[in-house]
């Protein structure tokens, strides 16, 4: 009898941990996505954003020479924040302008489906195609998809950083006249040093602007929070 209660005793227990088993698995299963601000990172095939990811991840992102090596988007876990690597826009070698303009639809649409949780945007630009495909563009009467990104995130207030990368490209004392130029493209009037939280030269390659801009990150995951905690 003793034995048939111990019995009955133990498979009510095992019922118990099943049911408890399968609620964590339930659990589990509801549990939202990743609630952590997010950092999207876009950008020009070829303007260097691999080399921007690496830079600021450590991981070893495949850099290439050839344009449009970026294709899917791709988190990384930076511990307080997520950094997302967005797909290369543009013009890219070999790819049609049907998929140009599907890549470019992906990015808006993640970018729009997660806009509450987007603490800051990078949009990285090269500073000195940037001038020369603004000014070709508009001789066409058409707007360059560069300004149209730059535009689309401030219309979203996801506080761009733009950073105007390949300054090497440019001799030292054309950088104020050069980085004014760029400014006023973007519609930020000079000088453009009104605009250091806007607005970073860089020279990516040789991690020059990159600790600028983790400070920038950092201070608008700060930011983010706080108003979240609100
Ligand atoms: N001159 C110069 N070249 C750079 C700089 N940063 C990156 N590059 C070069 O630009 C090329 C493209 O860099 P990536 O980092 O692969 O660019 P990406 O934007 O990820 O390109 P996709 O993968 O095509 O989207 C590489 O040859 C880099 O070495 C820079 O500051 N100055």
């Amino acid at each position: 009898m003793q034995y048939e209660n111990t019995n009955k005793e133990q498979s009510n227990l095992s019922d118990v941990a099943q049911d408890i088993q399968k609620f964590k698995k339930y659990i589990r299963t509801e549990k939202k996505g990743d609630e952590r601000p997010k950092v999207v990172v876009m950008g020009r095939s070829n303007v260097g954003k691999s080399t921007f990811v690496k830079a600021v991840t450590g991981e070893n992102v495949r850099v290439g020479k050839k344009p449009g090596v970026t294709l899917k988007i791709t988190e990384y876990d930076m511990g307080t924040y997520l950094l997302v690597d967005l797909p290369g826009f543009g013009y890219m070698e070999g790819i049609e302008k049907k998929a140009q303009e599907k890549i470019k639809d992906q990015i808006i649409k993640y970018v729009e489906d997660n806009k509450s949780t987007i603490a800051t945007s990078i949009l990285i630009l090269d500073a000195k195609a940037l001038i020369e495909i603004i000014d070709r563009w508009d001789q066409k009467g058409e707007i360059p998809i560069d300004l149209e990104m730059a535009d689309f995130l401030e219309e979203l207030s996801l506080n761009p950083i733009f950073v105007i990368n390949k300054m090497d490209k440019i001799k030292n004392s054309e950088w104020d006249a050069h980085l004014d130029r760029v400014s006023e493209k973007l519609g930020f009037l000079p000088p453009w040093r009104q605009w250091l939280d806007i607005l970073v030269p860089a020279i990516l390659r040789d991690n020059y602007g990159i600790d600028g801009i983790k400070h920038r990150i950092n201070r608008h995951i700060q930011a983010f929070k706080k108003l979240k905690s609100q």
